[in-house]
């Protein structure tokens, strides 16, 4: 079995460590043979995982954070090669969601002697996600953690806390499986195939990956005393209980929004937009788990 690396060398907040050496360490020491491919630019990943399908890899692992994980998936999407992942980010959603182990040595064992399954892939205006997206406020707060020049969970969180003061609920139509369910305002509107954003913050504590539907969260509004239900519902994956969030299951979400709104897909902010088509796709990809 031929296993390909791909190592997004700018993810991770550990720059230090010399990960080509450690990877060519671990997947020696499980006897794989398997080749690495470091990626030169944003969107590499994509390409290097559908030449490394093409090249007959069984298994093609992205060495980064989520949005690695995604470039990586989105290029396995249609071929015969499996995702694996080395987490190197700081949210790490898929990874969690999938119970791989969040160390390196770990991991690559792990990508080494895998066990196969195949997982659902969501498609957010014709761009695939496979652990979250969404509109609203979660895809501004991206899309200023993108500018604010450090990462980490206290840049997201201080950016997030900046941000709250500012933000507007925008007015919103949404369509579930083509009839019109209901006109609302969209604070956020997550499209949740994995339970969580990453760093274990459960959007959606019940979603399946499995399961052939996206489990749709919408918060219409956040008030003070709604944000700290809704803050502490994320950390201890209640928020499907606590009255903060609305939920639905469906396999297709329309949105009309009133104003601009920016999406992301997988917490990378994609751009700003007022139709939004949601599909999911059921097992679309298969992961080394
Ligand atoms: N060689 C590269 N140079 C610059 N950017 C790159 C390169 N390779 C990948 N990228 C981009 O880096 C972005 C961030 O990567 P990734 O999400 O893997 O790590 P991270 O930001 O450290 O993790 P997290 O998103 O969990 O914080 C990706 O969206 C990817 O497009």
């Amino acid at each position: 079995m031929r296993i390909c690396f791909i190592l997004n060398p700018t993810s991770g907040t550990n720059r230090t460590q010399d990960v080509p050496a450690l990877l060519t360490r671990y997947a020696t020491a499980a006897g794989a043979e398997f080749e690495i491919q470091p990626t030169a630019y944003a969107g590499h990943a994509e390409q290097l995982a559908r030449q490394a399908a093409a090249a007959g890899c069984r298994v093609v692992v992205a060495v980064g954070g989520d949005g690695t994980v995604n470039e990586v998936a989105r290029g396995l999407l249609g071929t015969s090669a499996a995702l694996g992942i080395v987490p190197r980010g700081s949210g790490n959603g898929l990874a969690r969601h999938l119970h791989i182990p969040l160390d390196l040595p770990g991991a690559v064992r792990r990508a080494c002697q895998p066990t196969f399954q195949r997982i659902d892939a969501g498609e957010i205006n014709g761009r695939p996600f496979f652990c979250t997206a969404g509109l609203g406020f979660d895809a501004h707060v991206s899309k200023m953690f993108a500018r604010a020049g450090t990462r980490g969970l206290s840049t997201y969180v201080k950016v997030a806390l900046r941000e709250y003061r500012r933000y507007r609920p925008v007015p919103v139509q949404v369509t579930l499986q083509g009839q019109k369910l209901f006109d609302t305002h969209c604070y956020v509107l997550a499209f949740a195939n994995a339970a969580q954003y990453g760093n274990n913050a459960y959007i959606a504590p019940r979603a399946n990956i499995q399961d052939g539907l996206l489990d749709v969260c919408l918060i219409d509004g956040l008030s003070l005393p709604r944000a700290v239900r809704v803050g502490l519902g994320l950390a201890l994956g209640t928020l499907a209980t606590s009255g903060g969030a609305v939920y639905h299951t469906t396999q297709q979400v329309r949105v009309r929004s009133a104003a601009p709104l920016g999406f992301h897909v997988d917490g990378d902010y994609v751009e700003d937009a007022t139709d939004f088509e949601v599909v999911l796709h059921p097992l679309a990809l298969e992961v080394a788990v």
